[in-house]
């Protein structure tokens, strides 16, 4: 329990609008999002029965969970709107919108609402608190969307930091490259984590009422060793194990240090899903993230890459090591992956963005 916690009070992204800010630097994030604004609007259009699900109260409620403090949310949920007023227009129907903006009790909500949209069309409520719990009330909303978010574990796998475990991930800090068993913890803490989830929404979406997520993925049965993000793996842990030959950081430190992030397959997925037995999936398929990136990459595309990481798992970092760290750490990570920029580019070919749509029943 208590590790729970400490995953989840270090997970929110860097908060505020500063320059280091995940307001300032989750353009990636935004772009890879992009993609999937014309996929959301026809899957709105031809399987969302807008008209009869407002039908009792003329308010739409949407949720997008794990919003952080903007400005991506702004644009999706707005997107959302447009696509829902037109499919209601077509119908001579207006309604009303609500946005429940959902992310952990520590985000910065103060950055996420001082930056609301002025024009904005829509009512927005705060609702903090972990989405693999409730966070919404009983069937209380109609489209909820989350985006590179649930691929964030609830915890890290408990076994990783138990020495008398073959689990014990020592001087690795993910899954990739690691062995066996360390795979089995992750691939079981998504799972328990997603059914929770999935629990969670069935109990808050209406009938009728459309789940869309994007998160990491990978396709079933490759291992993690061939993707990009592998490569960045391996350089955090060479760069740990560096510092702690420096006496900068103690072993202890970076044996017990692991992230929390999981790339789940469509099947896996498709099988929690039936499981859960409350949805029908709509539409289930991996995509390629840098599909808008020029090509080949270059240092500078690294550079900027490292920027937004940074932003989004800095407190992580923070968390563990300490502030005065953090950015002696990415120096180093930054220039080593600078250094690596062929591979990179060259393990930048798979569809690692996993796009799913489900309908509750
Ligand atoms: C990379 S950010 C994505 C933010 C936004 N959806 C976007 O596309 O820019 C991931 C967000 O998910 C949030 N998150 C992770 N686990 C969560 C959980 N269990 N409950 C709620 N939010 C969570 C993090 O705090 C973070 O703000």
């Amino acid at each position: 329990m208590e590790k729970v916690e400490i995953v989840l009070n270090s997970l929110p992204m860097s908060g505020g609008d500063g320059p280091n800010s995940y307001s300032k630097n989750s353009h990636l994030q935004r772009r890879s999002a992009s993609l999937l604004k014309e996929t959301i609007d026809k899957l709105i259009t031809e399987k969302l029965d807008a008209k009869n699900l407002i039908c009792d109260s003329n308010t739409f409620c949407i949720a997008d969970l794990g919003c952080a403090t903007g400005p991506n949310t702004f644009f999706l949920v707005q997107d959302i709107i447009k696509s829902v007023e037109t499919t209601l227009d077509s119908n001579s129907t207006k309604a009303e919108f609500l946005v429940f903006f959902n992310d952990l009790t520590n985000n910065d909500f103060n950055t996420l609402f001082t930056s609301l949209p002025q024009d904005r069309s829509y009512f927005a409520v705060g609702v903090p608190g972990s989405f693999y719990g409730r966070v919404l009330p009983q069937s209380s909303v109609h489209i909820v969307v989350t985006l590179a978010a649930t691929h964030w574990l609830s915890s890290v796998p408990k076994e990783l930091l138990d020495k008398s475990s073959k689990a014990w991930n020592k001087g690795k800090v993910h899954y990739s490259n690691a062995a066996e068993e360390v795979v089995k913890a992750y691939e079981d803490q998504f799972g328990r984590d997603m059914e929770k989830f999935l629990e969670a929404r069935a109990q808050e979406i209406v009938s009728g009422g459309l789940l869309v997520v994007g998160m990491c993925g990978i396709p079933q049965g490759m291992p993690f060793s061939n993707l990009a993000d592998s490569i960045m793996y391996t350089s955090i842990a060479d760069v740990l194990i560096q510092m702690q030959s420096q006496g900068l950081i103690s072993e202890e430190q970076v044996d017990s240090f692991n992230i929390p992030i999981y790339s789940a397959s469509p099947e896996e997925v498709a099988a929690l899903v039936e499981k859960n037995g409350c949805f029908s999936v709509e539409s289930m398929e991996l995509i390629d993230p840098t599909a808008w990136l020029k090509r080949p990459m270059d240092v500078e595309d690294v550079r900027q890459w490292m920027v937004c990481i940074k932003a989004t798992m800095g407190s992580l970092f923070i968390n563990h090591f300490g502030d005065h760290l953090l950015d002696d750490i990415f120096d180093r990570l930054t220039a080593r992956l600078v250094g690596l920029t062929d591979e990179v580019e060259s393990s930048y070919r798979e569809k690692v963005m996993l796009f799913f749509a489900l309908k509750r029943i």
